[in-house]
């Protein structure tokens, strides 16, 4: 997901705020606070290819072809499908094995570590590392945070929601996957139906992928499909077109729209990665410059694939394996 417009944080009306939240004037909206970050990692691995902003955090502009005009969408060749798989699988093993690390007690940090070891060990880049300037090698969402939560020394507490997301660099291109996991395993029943009800939506907008289809159309069946179920779906965040470069055309959004990014045409490579949330789907942007929290404190989730146009349908990259563990939800 990518920040579809500006940032800046909804400032509430003053008269109208409870303060009893307020730590160091900021607005928190729930429970969850900034943890302390263990020190930043570089990759130095001469065997790993680094994308081009490992070190300045700034990658190039433009898509990863400089011939395609912004609005043209990359067809990738058999060869690069073959990549792209490779990419995807690892992707997927990296969010299991995360997958399997959460239980009461772990903190963030320490997932965060078990991946980015799993990923270097792989000879692949954990892309959120230093993207932009991120500080860690995935990203942790606990609760009310959307999107982008940063490991830290928070240890996850029986009841808490989680999601992981997962992107790693393999031999020159990205695979990006996120999913939800339940700390301690029972979830209560308002958290139950936002899970089912974000993998249901996520689910019915994977399965519409297929040559010819129009990309816009990917955002009316998300919104129709958590509106009547009195959820909603954040707008300030989108999934995007993914290859050589971690976020390319098309930006996919997860509401209706009229986008004009045309349809869809096999080899094409793209996210979809809804956030669905249990009230307001407005974002806060916490002063950490990363973490993206809902501003009343309503628990969010997101599930994400990488996936591939093909001339039948669709292909999920980042799909589960035959050792991957099944949720209540599936
Ligand atoms: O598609 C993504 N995840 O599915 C995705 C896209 C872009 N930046 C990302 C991610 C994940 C982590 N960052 C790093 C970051 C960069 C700037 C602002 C906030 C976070
Ligand atoms: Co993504
Ligand atoms: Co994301
Ligand atoms: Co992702």
């Amino acid at each position: 997901n990518k920040a579809a417009t500006g940032k800046g944080f909804a400032s509430p009306a003053a008269s109208t705020v409870n303060k009893s939240h307020y730590t160091d004037k900021f607005p928190y909206s729930g429970s969850i606070r900034p943890g302390a970050q263990s020190p930043r990692r570089v990759v130095v691995h001469e065997k790993i290819k680094l994308p081009d902003y490992a070190m300045n955090g700034r990658p190039k502009l433009g898509s990863s072809s400089q011939l395609l005009l912004p609005w043209m969408i990359e067809v990738k060749t058999a060869e690069e499908i073959e990549m792209m798989r490779a990419s995807g699988k690892l992707a997927r093993q990296v969010l299991d094995l995360a997958g399997r690390a959460v239980e009461p007690g772990v903190t963030t940090d320490q997932i965060d570590t078990l991946v980015h070891e799993a990923i270097v060990a792989a000879g692949a880049y954990p892309s959120p590392l230093n993207y932009h300037g991120f500080p860690k090698s995935c990203c942790t969402s606990v609760n009310e945070v959307i999107c982008h939560g940063i490991p830290d020394d928070r240890a996850l507490e029986e009841g808490d929601i989680l999601n992981i997301d997962i992107t790693v660099y393999l031999d020159g291109y990205h695979g990006d996957c996120s999913e939800m996991f339940v700390v301690g395993g029972d979830p209560d029943p308002k958290a139950r139906a936002l899970l089912q009800a974000t993998y249901d939506c996520w689910i019915k907008a994977c399965q519409y992928v297929q040559p010819g289809r129009e990309y816009k159309e990917i955002g009316a069946i998300i919104e129709d499909y958590v509106t009547p179920l009195g959820l909603s779906t954040v707008r300030d965040f989108c999934g995007h077109g993914i290859g050589k470069v971690f976020q390319a055309k098309p930006d996919i959004l997860h509401y209706r729209n009229n986008e004009p990014y045309g349809r869809m045409v096999a080899g094409h490579t793209f996210t979809i990665e809804p956030m669905i949330c249990e009230e307001s789907p407005k974002v806060l942007n916490w002063p950490d410059d990363w973490t993206a929290t809902t501003v009343d404190g309503g628990r969010a989730a997101q599930f994400e694939h990488t996936l591939l146009v093909t001339p039948e349908g669709v292909e999920a990259l980042t799909a589960k394996n035959e050792n991957s563990l099944l949720q209540f939800w599936e």
